[in-house]
């Protein structure tokens, strides 16, 4: 029976067109799904005018049109386009509606542009076009000066990497930064990130495998076409834009608009993630924004949909609690059934649970607890001790704490990361003071969080707790060496079932605590971590910007290793960020309000979409005296988005797991640590990463003057 698939184009516009054509295309859909032979639809041939066969036009009330593509082979009709009569057929007339023989995507392209853009850059070229060309291995491996990496490709290699036969020419053409920056806009998606892979080193097989997750092997679900016009299989192929309409309901949430983008459509390798069946424990990295958490979320709608014993249940749980409150909502949104099965919880809520359910009647200590434990500790030292009390409160918390240590050797055996070195003799001589610490929560019943933690993961190994069927972990890089223990024991990890654990986190955004690697964890994920390159959150420019400010950290991949940004890139451009030096407080509340003024005034930004962190009561004045309105991001309070008005002020911590328009970074106090960058620790650097990588088309940085930044 023949299905109808629709491309992004008609969503992105179609509150645009007036209502009675929307009204139309809505019972179109649902006609053509029933019968495409209906005459009502009015689909006719349009063979002469265009550049592709396969495109058909409808009409649609009002002297309206749609864009229909009938495939050659197999019963997958796609709407691509609706538009006025004349405008309508102006957009289809040169494009080519074809699934790409190699790698099975559907690509939407205009030979006619892309030849053109080319033509005009050779014969008229660019201030930059004769920036100095990028040195690329010739076949013999010597570096060749004078060619551009695109020419020490073949056809053949070109047609292997997804590029459509009739592209071929005007890509071998570029032969500069420039020109591939200026031409990589007129090819199909995935065009734009094989070749951005491969400009960056890779080897066509390499660009496929890392930016698309494609092999040239076939593998035995591949639904690879042999020509272009055979869409039999495009429901199940990497494409980007296409969605199957699933029934009047989905129809009507689609074209309503109230799904967003990161619903419907996945990148190919998202897909790839959602739907990767593992023997064991799996890991998806991946710089901010590049969709980790939505792919966590549909695996964990995926998962939820195929259990078979009723009585089975999968956690999604977090570091933070705001995030936790954010992904619950979403899982109900996205499937009220999948909800159901899914329990979402932050991990220490989740340790609470565990704690009390095994009978625990503690409580979790508070500051002034654990200061009257220590002065009451220091009072009673005797002996000398090697190392000043404020060190071993901090290897206390730095590393007893976390890693989950309760004896002596496992004390002197631990990794101590990052903290100053003490002698074997010296940590023999304080492990008696840590230890004297547990012995006094001990008596007054009292745990820290980790402590929780730990209880939870005793009570869980001791048979005290259920395990679920599968566990999905976000934000896995602030998670302890405890929490991470009591991760593996609540998932099936040693039960020999498929998919038991899936972890999701970002080596760059380690706000919380230093780097463990999770095989120490005993979770092995070698072999079974990916990672994501597409960031569909924040332009390149900021993207670029937000990276900058990692200059030389060693970012790890969660498990020991080192990742490489290579190949990384952003769906999108916009305008460069903004970095503003500012002599004193009124010098930066004015920048800040000349700035807020534009983007509300001149670019149509709602004051809601516009975020200041780290903020200070002297904006937040400014910033009300010139008549804006203030919203003040809470913690665990979820932001209320476009239903409360106001410029939103909040922590960096607080900002993490949200995204804006606009962010600025009020860094211009002095003693601001992020004034001085070149001193700023590896945490302060995550935190201002995390703040910028929140911004999705404008940042604003304002700094104190004269300063090293
Ligand atoms: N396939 C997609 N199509 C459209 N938008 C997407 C897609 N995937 C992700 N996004 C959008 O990109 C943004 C970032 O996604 P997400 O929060 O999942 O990324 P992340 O890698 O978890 O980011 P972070 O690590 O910073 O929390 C969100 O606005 C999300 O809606």
């Amino acid at each position: 029976m023949a299905q109808l698939m629709v491309h992004k184009n008609v969503l992105k516009y179609f509150n645009k067109i007036p209502a009675n054509v929307q009204k139309r295309v809505a019972e179109f859909i649902d006609i053509f799904q029933k019968d495409p032979t209906d005459s009502s639809l009015h689909l006719h041939s349009l063979k002469e005018s265009m550049a592709d066969h396969k495109v058909r036009g409808a009409n649609l009330p009002s002297g309206y049109r749609a864009i229909i593509i009938a495939p050659d082979k197999g019963e997958i009709f796609l709407l691509v386009h609706i538009d006025s009569h004349d405008k309508a057929y102006e957009w289809a007339k040169n494009k080519r509606f074809e699934v790409h023989p190699k790698t099975g995507v559907f690509q939407l392209f205009d030979v006619t542009e892309m030849e053109s853009m080319a033509k005009n850059r050779t014969a008229t070229p660019s201030k930059t076009a004769s920036s100095p060309k990028t040195p690329t291995l010739s076949k013999t491996g010597a570096i060749d000066e004078n060619s551009y990496f695109l020419s020490s490709l073949s056809h053949e290699d070109l047609f292997m990497a997804g590029v459509p036969k009739p592209l071929i020419p005007a890509v071998l053409a570029i032969d500069s930064d420039d020109a591939f920056d200026a031409l990589i806009d007129y090819l199909p998606n995935d065009c734009k990130d094989v070749l951005t892979g491969i400009a960056c080193g890779m080897s066509v097989d390499e660009a496929l495998n890392e930016m698309l997750g494609l092999s040239r092997i076939k593998e035995e679900d591949d639904v690879r076409p042999e020509e272009t016009g055979d869409f039999s299989n495009i429901d199940h192929s990497a494409s980007f834009d296409l969605v199957l309409i699933d029934g009047e309901e989905h129809l009507k949430e689609i074209l309503e608009g109230s799904l967003d983008e990161w619903r419907i459509f996945l990148h190919p390798y998202q897909k790839k993630m959602v739907r990767w069946q593992t023997k064991g424990p799996m890991n998806i990295n991946g710089a901010a924004g590049t969709g980790k958490t939505v792919v966590m979320l549909h695996r964990a709608v995926h998962l939820a949909n195929q259990l078979e014993d009723p009585n089975d249940k999968i956690l999604i749980t977090t570091f933070t609690t705001n995030l936790s409150i954010t992904l619950s909502d979403y899982i109900y949104r996205m499937d009220k059934e999948a909800a159901k099965k899914i329990e979402v919880t932050n991990l220490h809520a989740l340790a609470r649970t565990i704690c009390l359910h095994s009978g625990w009647k503690g409580k979790i200590g508070a500051k002034s607890d654990y200061d009257a434990i220590w002065q009451e500790i220091q009072r009673s030292l005797t002996g000398e001790i090697p190392v000043q009390m404020e060190e071993i409160i901090d290897e206390y918390w730095l590393v007893v704490d976390v890693n989950g240590i309760y004896c002596e050797d496992d004390y002197l055996s631990a990794v101590r990361t990052g903290r100053p070195r003490f002698s074997r003799k010296q940590k023999k001589a304080i492990w008696p003071v840590l230890k004297k610490f547990q012995t006094e929560m001990k008596k007054r019943n009292l745990l820290t969080f980790e402590g929780v933690v730990h209880q939870a993961r005793l009570a869980v190994e001791q048979g005290n707790f259920r395990s679920y069927r599968h566990v999905l972990v976000d934000e896995v890089q602030d998670f302890s060496l405890e929490a991470l223990r009591l991760i593996r024991s609540i998932a099936p990890v040693d039960k020999g079932l498929s998919d038991p654990l899936c972890t999701v986190g970002d080596g760059h955004q380690r706000i919380y605590r230093s780097k463990i690697p999770m095989s120490r964890a005993g979770i092995e994920i070698r072999g079974r971590s990916r990672r994501l390159k597409i960031n569909y959150r924040t332009s390149e420019q900021i993207r670029r910007y937000s990276h900058g400010v990692l200059q030389g950290m060693e970012i790890d991949d969660l498990n020991g290793g080192s990742i490489s940004i290579t190949g990384d890139r952003s769906v999108f451009k916009g305008p460069e960020p903004f970095v503003e030096q500012c002599n004193n407080i009124n010098d930066e509340c004015e920048t800040i309000i000349s700035w807020v003024q534009i983007l509300i005034n001149e670019q149509g930004l709602k004051d809601h979409e516009i975020c200041i962190t780290p903020y200070k009561e002297q904006i937040v004045t400014s910033l009300t005296e010139a008549g804006f309105k203030i919203f003040r991001l809470k913690p665990r309070e979820i932001d209320p988005g476009a239903n409360e008005p106001g410029i939103r002020m909040g922590t960096m911590q607080r900002i993490k797991g949200l995204e804006f328009r606009a962010i600025c970074l009020a860094c211009g106090d002095i003693n601001d640590p992020m004034n001085h960058m070149d001193k700023a620790s590896p945490l302060q650097k995550c935190e201002r990463y995390v703040a910028i990588s929140r911004a999705r088309e404008y940042l604003l940085v304002v700094l104190s003057n004269n300063l090293n930044v």
